[in-house]
């Protein structure tokens, strides 16, 4: 059945053989191996940069492949072609095997219904009652970090401790569980969703035959034979799935008896009922008969948000940190701001509210401009089931010298959505778009970022995608990063190590040091009490 339809697709995609890219080094492999490899950080930025809003990117056996930063393109794909273009199956099948039908999971009319129930979850009103949590957990932080620093200056590897208190902050808010405190290595359940990442990245080449195996084989089977498997890999990965499993059922057994108790009971709970299991609980209770999510729904969206919300915003931190002992005269005036509107007027960080934390301009502008120039996805994939015809906002220049004004998308071609490219257009943000500069946030941006109309759900980039797939948790990201990076800016001096920081792709780009083989984060930085 396949193959005539990808000798169709291989033959329809001719049309696409002009569009600029980078040399393809093998009719076999296209450049796949170059872009996904963990050390293939600097190759994407360079692809994904200099070749122009729409790039090729020849993949396996002829295959082409298109990343994408147009922004009439992309609005045309997540508008006019909402139901078409998705993510790839075998995407959508492993997160379904290894933590059950959460929002990565579902597709179509099943994503649509899941999103409907969970976008109320994580409105602005609900993470106005989290700051305290946020609070309190990024002030443990401090307190755990201080017992290891010395006035004059100690290095510290800095990202297992973000790691830790990024699961400890979406343990808190979004599950109102606790994971113990920062200080200790963790229970089996954290260990586990954080070996999820590089255990996956392992598996990462054979992935898109899990479609193939569901459809062959039973999933009990199928889980039953991944745990003898002879690979450890994949044992391993069951594992880990049944611990996260266990846990997240557990966790909501003792969710759904305190709110049958009623409200005191559930203000005994760590979350006091404000985090976002419970508020979700709560409406699916009140929810009309026929529209509610099953449990088997719920549990996995707590083990999805566990993993969407740990390593993204722990990575995102991390940068920001790298960025400001780098540039030592925007951490000074960050910690000043956040002197004058706390110390210094009588204040603690715990006196500010959701709205104060957000207007905080210096803070705002360091935050966003690290988004926009290191987003942790450079690039998503989607792929449509039919033909698709995308208009350029510009038309753009075929290697034949011939003008190229829409694309024909055969169904089946894979789609990267480009981030990154989008984030660093200089058309768009302007010439200086590759450089870092917290201060262009302060001033009006140029009228190219309006005028580009990307779409996008915060501050015009890319970082948090658009459409119907788009962080569904990106004011929650914002929060616990403007949160987290006022206390340790409040409490800490940070200079480089002597280290090379460089970045790894995992499942998202991740922090390491030059010459290191793990795949596990790694960030030491030299730390004083500010
Ligand atoms: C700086 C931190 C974050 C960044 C940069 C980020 C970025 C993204 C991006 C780009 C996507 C789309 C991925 C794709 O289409 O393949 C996504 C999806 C998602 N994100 Fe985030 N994210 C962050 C933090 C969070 C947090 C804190 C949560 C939850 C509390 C969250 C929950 C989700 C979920 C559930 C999805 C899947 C949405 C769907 O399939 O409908 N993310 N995120």
């Amino acid at each position: 059945i396949v193959v005539p339809e990808v000798r169709k697709r291989l033959r329809q995609q001719r049309a696409l053989s002009t569009i600029p890219g980078p040399p393809c080094p093998s009719f076999w492999t296209g450049v796949s191996t170059q872009l996904h490899n963990p050390y293939a950080v600097e190759y994407r930025e360079q692809v994904l940069t200099e070749y122009g809003r729409v790039v090729k990117l020849p993949a396996f056996v002829g295959d082409i492949h298109l990343a994408i930063s147009d922004s009439l393109a992309l609005s045309t794909l997540y508008n006019k072609y909402r139901d078409a273009f998705d993510l790839p199956k075998w995407h959508s099948e492993t997160s379904n095997t290894v933590f059950g039908p959460g929002l990565t999971a579902a597709r179509g009319q099943q994503h649509s219904k899941q999103r409907k129930h969970l976008s109320p979850v994580f409105s602005v009103r609900y993470l106005r009652d989290m700051v305290t949590m946020f609070n309190q957990v990024a002030q443990d932080l401090v307190d755990t970090l201080h017992g290891q620093v010395s006035q004059e200056g100690t290095e510290v590897e800095m990202s297992e401790y973000l790691s830790r208190f990024s699961l400890e902050a979406v343990g808190r808010t979004a599950l109102g569980y606790s994971f113990g405190p920062l200080d200790v290595h963790g229970t089996d359940y954290s260990l586990a969703l954080k070996e999820f990442g590089p255990t996956l990245v392992k598996l990462h080449l054979w992935r898109p035959i899990l479609p193939w195996l569901k459809w062959l084989f039973p999933l009990d089977v199928l889980r039953a034979a991944a745990s003898v498997f002879p690979w450890k890999v994949v044992r391993h990965m069951q594992a880990i799935s049944d611990n996260v499993y266990q846990t997240s059922r557990e966790v909501l057994r003792k969710k759904g008896e305190a709110i049958k108790l009623g409200d005191a009971a559930v203000r005994q709970e760590i979350g006091e009922g404000k985090d976002l299991i419970s508020i979700l609980l709560r409406q699916n209770i009140l929810g009309l008969e026929g529209e509610r999510l099953s449990e088997d729904d719920i549990l996995g969206q707590m083990s999805l948000l566990l993993l969407a919300a740990t390593d993204t915003t722990s990575a995102s931190i991390t940068r920001v940190v790298q960025l400001l002992a780098e540039n030592p005269k925007v951490q000074e005036t960050l910690r000043r701001e956040i002197l004058d509107a706390t110390t210094h007027v009588g204040r603690t960080l715990f006196d500010l509210d959701y709205d104060a934390f957000a207007k905080l301009p210096y803070l705002e502008a360091v935050v966003r401009e690290s988004l926009r120039m290191y987003p942790v996805f450079y690039m998503a994939n989607r792929v449509s089931d039919e033909d698709a015809l995308l208009p350029l906002s510009e038309p753009i220049t075929g290697t034949d010298g011939k003008q190229i004004q829409e694309l024909f998308i055969p169904a089946g071609t894979t789609i990267w959505l480009n981030m990154l490219g989008s984030n660093r257009d200089p058309a768009i943000w302007g010439p200086d778009a590759h450089e870092w500069k917290p201060e262009r946030w302060l001033a009006p941006l140029p009228a190219s970022v309006a005028d580009a109309r990307t779409p996008s759900v915060f501050a015009n980039m890319s970082t948090f995608a658009a459409g119907p797939r788009s962080c569904i948790g990106y004011n929650y990201a914002l929060a616990e990063m403007r949160i987290a990076v006022a206390h340790l800016v409040l409490a800490f001096k940070f200079t480089p190590s002597d280290k090379e920081i460089v970045w790894k792709l995992g499942g998202i780009v991740s922090p390491s040091v030059r010459g290191s083989d793990s795949m596990k984060p790694e960030f030491p930085v030299v730390m004083a009490r500010a």
